[in-house]
């Protein structure tokens, strides 16, 4: 059995005639920890949203647990997502209304995993990532951003997902704060053998990984003039 959890393979992506992403091959194994930078408008967030099933290659495939993306319908490309992909976002995406613990338990039920994940899991997780009851409890928008943070990261790996992506998602938060984060956030997916794919131009971040990749060396698509 593979241990890959991700393989990208001859990859041509573009959001409008112009290629943006002109990829041979990138494959991460399970449990392995890979940051990738490159600067601003060089394809990163356009790579995790194929990687994601929320956009498809042009050509090529993109294969998540073994599955490529391109040989489900949108609606299976949105359970395989739940089920075997965590996300965090830069902005975080939490739902506003909800409560962090709704926030949580709302991807739970998405994973279609046969006893979704619960409260007493929810909690637990959150534990560890050092959040409590009491502020689980507290609507989204009532959360500091490190807050918020944290309850994103309990959302994107309540489902213990084979591969987590996560697209700078400490770029709001000042040096102390992004370092203990990032140890939690860590330390957390080496508890369940989850890959990292942790997206950043910030170098300060790269010595917690095992790999390290720069998107313009591996892309082959000439950037947009202006961007
Ligand atoms: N939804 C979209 N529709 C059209 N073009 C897009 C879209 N998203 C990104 N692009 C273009 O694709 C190229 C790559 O953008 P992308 O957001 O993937 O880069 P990035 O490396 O993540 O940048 P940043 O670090 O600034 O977030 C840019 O030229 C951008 O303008």
């Amino acid at each position: 059995m593979s241990t890959e959890v991700l393989r990208c393979q001859d990859l041509i992506f573009g959001w409008r005639e112009t290629p943006v992403l002109v990829l041979e091959s990138l494959c991460v194994a399970a449990g392995e920890r890979v940051f990738l930078s490159g600067p601003s408008g060089s394809g990163k967030s356009s790579l995790l949203a194929l990687i994601a099933g929320l956009v498809l290659p042009r050509q090529g495939s993109v294969a998540v647990a073994g599955q490529d993306l391109a040989g489900l319908s949108a609606a299976g490309r949105d359970r395989w997502r739940a089920r075997h992909l965590g996300i965090i976002f830069q902005q975080f995406n939490l739902v506003p209304y909800l409560s962090g613990l709704d926030n949580v338990l709302l991807a739970a039920s998405l994973s279609g995993i046969g006893r979704a994940p619960g409260k007493e899991q929810a909690l637990a997780l959150a534990q560890r990532l050092e959040l409590s009851e009491t502020l689980l409890a507290r609507k989204a928008t009532e959360l500091s951003v490190g807050q918020q943070q944290r309850v994103a990261a309990v959302r994107a790996m309540i489902a213990e997902p084979a591969l987590l992506i996560a697209d700078e998602p400490t770029s709001a938060l000042d040096d102390r704060r992004r370092d203990h984060f990032m140890t939690l956030l860590l330390r957390e997916s080496e508890r369940q053998n989850s890959a990292v794919l942790f997206v950043s131009h910030d170098q300060r971040l790269a010595a917690h990984f095992d790999r390290h990749l720069d998107l313009p060396t591996l892309n082959g698509a000439t950037p947009c003039s202006g961007d």
